[in-house]
């Protein structure tokens, strides 16, 4: 679990996080997404205690970061792939870490394996390419079999098996009970990997949801619901707080509600139904929508496009 408490970061005149409260709780994928500048790695690094918050704090475990002896069985993080020394092996550099941190050397080779680096393991670091690095960068991570696993833009420049492995890896080290926690900017594999949502912009939280929860609540999303009884469901739809427009001698389309309060709306007061659908828009539409007025650096184009009218 990661716990962040008014949590703020100042340099000079730049606010990075701007009294930012979240959790991240254990046995999902949380993912953590804002625009360009808006805070993630600096909150990224406040949590692994490589920046002092200028105000607030925040806890892995119920503790500070700093708070642990040996961090590495705490947390483990991939934020910058390429900080690793070119010219050693990626046996070796694994070694040197397990060492510095009493782990054996039997663990240095189930991480090789569970990464799939074993039969690259002693050719030097420096002529890996992305994904190797990536890998080697998440071996590292593993390495103190930790309950909570941070990773900044991990599937940046992957090719589509490496987006998968590390969608599939991410995905069952949450089902172990781990705590995930995610960064990305690409929006059709967040969707995919993470439970939960933290979404920030210009340092100040905008959402922490379910993805669910967060692609429901999306204006552009809706229930379409077909019916003879049409205008007794719109009365009971309306009463119950949805938003309700005919489309149709039989149809209504309806927002603010989940298709499955509908359909049970419907089955209690005996209405049959001859279509019920959900409408959702795409995580990117909702997510693009949230941040449209946070959004720091854009062409002159996107800014127009997001304007309000
Ligand atoms: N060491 C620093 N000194 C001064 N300003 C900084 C420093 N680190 C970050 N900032 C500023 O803080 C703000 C947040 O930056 P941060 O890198 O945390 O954003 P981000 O959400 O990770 O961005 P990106 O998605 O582009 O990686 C930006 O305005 C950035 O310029």
């Amino acid at each position: 679990m990661i716990e962040a408490i008014g949590l703020s970061k100042r340099y000079g005149d730049t606010v990075a996080v701007d009294d930012l409260s979240f959790t991240v709780p254990p046995g999902q994928v949380t993912g953590f997404l804002g625009p360009n500048g808006s805070g993630k790695s600096t909150t990224m690094r406040m949590i692994l205690g490589l920046d002092a918050p200028t105000t607030g704090s925040v806890t892995v475990g119920g503790r500070p970061y700093t708070g642990y002896r040996r961090p590495l069985f705490e947390v483990g993080a991939l934020l910058e792939a390429r900080a690793v020394h070119g010219g050693r092996s990626a046996r070796d550099h694994l070694r040197c870490l397990a060492l510095s941190n009493g782990i054996g050397r039997a663990r240095v080779e189930q991480v090789l394996d569970q990464v799939g680096l074993r039969a690259v393991a002693d050719r030097r670091v420096g002529g890996f390419s992305l994904g190797m690095g990536q890998r080697l960068g998440i071996a590292a991570a593993l390495l103190g079999d930790p309950p909570v696993l941070m990773f900044d833009e991990p599937v940046n420049g992957l090719d589509p098996e490496g987006v998968l492995w590390i969608r599939t890896l991410l995905r069952a080290l949450a089902a172990e009970g781990r705590t995930v926690f995610l960064s990305s900017h690409l929006m059709s594999e967040m969707a995919l990997t993470a439970d939960r949502l933290v979404v920030i912009g210009r340092g100040r939280l905008l959402a922490q949801t379910s993805v669910a929860d967060f692609v429901g609540s999306g204006t552009g999303s809706f229930v379409r619901v077909r019916t003879s009884g049409r205008d007794a469901l719109a009365a009971l739809l309306t009463a119950q707080g949805a938003s309700v427009v005919a489309e149709g001698p039989d149809t209504l389309k309806v927002t603010g509600v989940s298709g499955d309060a509908v359909g049970e709306l419907a089955r209690v007061n005996h209405l049959g139904l001859q279509e019920l659908s959900t409408h959702q828009v795409s995580l990117e539409e909702r997510y693009m929508e949230l941040t449209a007025q946070t959004v720091d650096y854009r062409t002159a184009d996107a800014a127009l496009a997001a304007a309000p009218n």
